[in-house]
């Protein structure tokens, strides 16, 4: 990380956000002597306390990476499979192989067999050129998700706080702003560039619109207390942390105006995976008549998946529930755990979709404003 708390950007990506991920075509830039491309992304399992890189050498290790959440996020998950097709090719090995392995390293978010997909086929496509050539073409496919991933961020916090502006009402001179829950962590941190709710709420913030950030902390691994709150600090965001079962006292209390949320999978009927403890807040949302806002890239939505019963939810080691962190035991040795790494809510309780290419209502399939153009679009592109 430089000084500024953001890596030098990669000449392929797009300038800005994206600390959580990048490409590094030499070696030596950050001195450890070894050679060839990397994949090099900011270790989030040390955040807030450490500021470090993890440069990832070959496949296996960045599917080590997404494993442990170092990377996470569905946006930047897609980045991460893209590049690791581009490592494996540049590499001169097995592209294939590889590809299944990155796709296989989380089973949720739809958007990194999209990223693999994406570079797999540039790389297919270019293969009769030689090698060099289907590397090269991979890596360009890589970079130009970035990009696109990049420039979807800003869109989707365009689109959001038009949405915010239309559902909330605008305060009124010192009257404070809006408060916004968010849950989880859905910053640059995901993605290419500003992040997807995150950047809703970060549009607000600097139309001077936001009054208080409430942070889920997201257990069991604090995305929301570690990672959304260092991002909202870095920006000078008035928010507060809270455990997530405090939410509900929020709400009765009247003090949420929305909901923020990302997600890892929208399926055809609408039905949205996203981080456990998402769908709870759908339904205090809908019990206290509160906005529930999804902020994902089309690139989220899986028209392969017919219902949100198949989605595939990834269940995680159950030391991360047992566990206050690595090494510091809460529950008795031998306890039995249930850690479910998301959960789903159905289409029904969500106010809107927010995306990129605009904003899609229950029930998705009727009406000129349903789905935008391009949408559904979780396919290799
Ligand atoms: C909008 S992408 C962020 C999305 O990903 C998180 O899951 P994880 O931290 O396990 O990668 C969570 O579901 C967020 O909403």
């Amino acid at each position: 990380m430089t000084a500024g708390g953001a890596l030098p950007a990669d000449e392929g990506a797009v300038p800005g956000f994206s600390p959580a991920l990048r490409w590094l075509d030499t070696s030596g830039e950050r001195g450890d002597g070894a050679d060839g491309p990397a994949v090099v992304v900011l270790d989030q399992t040390r955040l807030p306390a450490q500021e470090r890189d993890l440069v990832c050498r070959d496949v296996p290790g960045l599917v080590a990476a997404i494993r442990s959440l170092a990377v996470r996020g569905a946006p930047v998950l897609g980045l991460a499979g893209a590049y690791g097709v581009a490592l494996a090719a540049a590499r001169g090995e097995d592209v294939e192989a590889a590809a299944r392995l990155l796709a296989e390293a989380r089973p949720t978010a739809v958007n990194l067999g999209f990223g693999v997909r994406r570079a797999l086929a540039a790389h297919r496509a270019a293969a009769d050129r030689g090698s060099a050539e289907a590397a090269r073409a991979a890596l360009a496919a890589a970079r130009e998700l970035h990009r696109e991933d990049a420039l979807a961020s800003e869109a989707m916090a365009a689109e959001g706080l038009r949405l915010l502006r239309d559902l909330l009402p605008e305060p009124a001179g010192e009257a404070g702003g809006w408060r916004l829950l968010t849950h989880c962590n859905t910053g640059a941190l995901v993605s290419g560039g500003g992040g997807t709710a995150l950047a809703v709420v970060r549009a607000a913030h600097r139309a001077g619109l936001l009054e208080r950030l409430w942070v889920d902390e997201t257990r069991p691994l604090w995305q929301g207390a570690r990672l959304t709150a260092w991002e909202a600090g870095r920006e000078g965001m008035p928010y507060a942390v809270l455990a997530d079962a405090a939410a509900g006292s929020l709400f009765a209390a009247g003090r949420v105006d929305a909901v923020l949320v990302g997600a890892d999978r929208i399926a055809a009927d609408g039905a949205v995976a996203n981080k456990v403890g998402t769908y709870p807040l759908a339904v205090l949302a809908r019990h206290h008549g509160v906005p529930f806002v999804v902020v994902a890239p089309v690139s989220t939505i899986d028209p392969a998946t017919p219902s949100g019963a198949g989605i595939v939810i990834e269940e995680r080691e159950g030391d991360e529930v047992t566990t206050a962190r690595p090494g510091v035991r809460v529950a008795p040795e031998g306890a039995g755990a249930y850690n479910p790494a998301f959960d789903v809510t159905p289409g029904e309780l969500v106010t809107a979709v927010v995306t990129e290419r605009g904003v899609m209502r229950p029930p998705y399939r009727e009406g000129p404003a349903a789905v935008p153009p391009g949408a559904g679009v979780g396919e290799a592109g």
